[in-house]
């Protein structure tokens, strides 16, 4: 058991590092779409990502969760974005 939970630990630990990399694009693609005026939400993207995604689980069981949680990672994303948004538009102001 300790082992185990050490080890979702060092998962953490990656999980961390990668939403940083993740954020830091997110932010990258909120300022393209401010400058190109367009929305922050791309649900035709999202959708397509979900399929491929659930495709290369190959996980029944998994499966529902794993768009729970890429329906909040996507959430919380399109929320940073909208904060970088805002924070462009008050430079601007
Ligand atoms: C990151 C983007 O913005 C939004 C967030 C997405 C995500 O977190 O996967 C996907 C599409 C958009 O709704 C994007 O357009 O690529």
């Amino acid at each position: 058991m300790k082992d185990a939970q050490q080890q979702m630990d060092e998962i953490d630990d990656q999980l961390v590092a990668l939403f940083k990399q993740r954020m830091s694009l997110a932010k990258e693609v909120a300022a393209q779409k401010y400058q190109h005026h367009e929305s922050i939400s791309n649900r035709g993207r999202e959708a397509d990502e979900r399929v491929r995604l659930v495709k290369k689980l190959d996980d029944k069981q998994l499966a529902s969760f794993l768009v729970d949680w890429l329906r909040d990672t996507t959430l919380i994303t399109k929320q940073y974005q909208a904060h970088v948004i805002k924070d462009l538009q008050d430079a601007e102001n």
